[in-house]
């Protein structure tokens, strides 16, 4: 990749008392994206939108469709802002890679969206261990422009200040929370089981695996059940869990979340694997295929 972004100097959003530096913030540098790059994301987008109809929720493929992005080209985020910005007031900002997460959840608390500049190798086409752009704008961007979940990702990020100043615990409590929603999270429609989180709408492998492998488990949305469960960045999940609807999870996520915090810290977590007794089960894994631990 020749594309070294020219750095936006550190943005100084004053939010009355102290000042808040949005750290790691780059332009993107769409002029300097070769055709290889342009390429990458045209494999990725159609290989995408050939098995997501029927697979991923409505409403992502509602909103995609009104993002309007385009196969032919990386999409220059200035556009996509544009539309965004209209729709829900989110906006994109440019970044090198994972922030830290004081920082990426002072972007949600405001409504902007971190999306890395840069796109994967032709050979990480099917697996890369750290967001890249195809996720992050595949992935992450179209949902938030529907106003229900642009609203949880703000709420999300306000609740991650939150918690980031609570403590270790409570942030990994809603690191899980992120992770079982945002990133692998299943919705109930008429039709069926179908997919909104962006980590599995990102990749072809996981989007047929989420939905019809024997191997994972499949299990109704509980929100405290899903802050003391652990996962996996190594693989696919062993467990995904199914929310009826948005309003649900914005429901369920409403109050103030520290006494639950606090009632948390007094239970062991659960392995990402585990069914307990009072889960609402929908399917039980067989758990074929399961690597030894390695949950986080
Ligand atoms: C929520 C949790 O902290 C998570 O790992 C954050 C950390 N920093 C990040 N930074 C960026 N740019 N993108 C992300 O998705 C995340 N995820
Ligand atoms: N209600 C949560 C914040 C939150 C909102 C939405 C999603 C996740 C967390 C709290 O009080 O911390
Ligand atoms: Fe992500």
């Amino acid at each position: 990749m020749s594309a070294q972004p020219r750095r936006v100097e550190n943005l100084h959003t004053d939010k009355g008392k102290v000042p808040v530096y949005a750290t790691g913030i780059v332009e993107q540098p769409w002029d300097d994206y070769s055709a290889e790059d342009h390429a990458t994301w045209a494999t990725l987008f159609a290989r995408q939108r050939e098995i997501l109809p029927g697979r991923a929720s409505d409403a992502f493929l509602r909103a995609q469709d009104a993002m309007g992005m385009s196969p032919h080209a990386i999409p220059k985020y200035a556009e996509l802002n544009r539309v965004l910005g209209e729709a829900t007031g989110w906006q994109l900002i440019g970044v090198e890679g994972l922030l830290p997460e004081l920082d990426f959840f002072d972007h949600l608390a405001n409504r902007r969206f971190p999306v890395t500049w840069w796109i994967r190798k032709p050979g990480q086409i099917d697996y890369i261990e750290e967001p890249d752009l195809f996720h992050d704008l595949f992935g992450h961007v179209p949902l938030l422009m529907d106003p229900r979940f642009a609203d949880y990702m703000q709420a999300y990020g306000r609740g991650g200040v939150k918690a980031h100043a609570i403590g270790p615990d409570a942030l990994q409590n809603l690191t899980r929370l992120y992770w079982y929603t945002v990133e692998f999270g299943l919705i109930r429609e008429s039709g069926g089981l179908r997919i909104y989180g962006s980590g599995i709408v990102s990749s072809k492998g996981e989007s047929i695996h989420a939905l019809e492998s024997d191997a994972p488990n499949r299990i109704g949305f509980d929100l405290e059940r899903i802050m003391r469960t652990r996962y996996r960045i190594d693989t696919y999940q062993k467990t995904y869990f199914v929310i009826d609807s948005f309003e649900q999870l914005i429901e369920a996520t409403r109050p103030d979340f520290t006494p639950i915090y606090s009632r948390l810290a007094e239970q062991p977590s659960v392995p990402a694997g585990e069914v307990l007794a009072d889960d609402a089960v929908l399917h039980r894994g067989s758990g074929e295929g399961w690597a030894s631990d390695g949950d986080v």
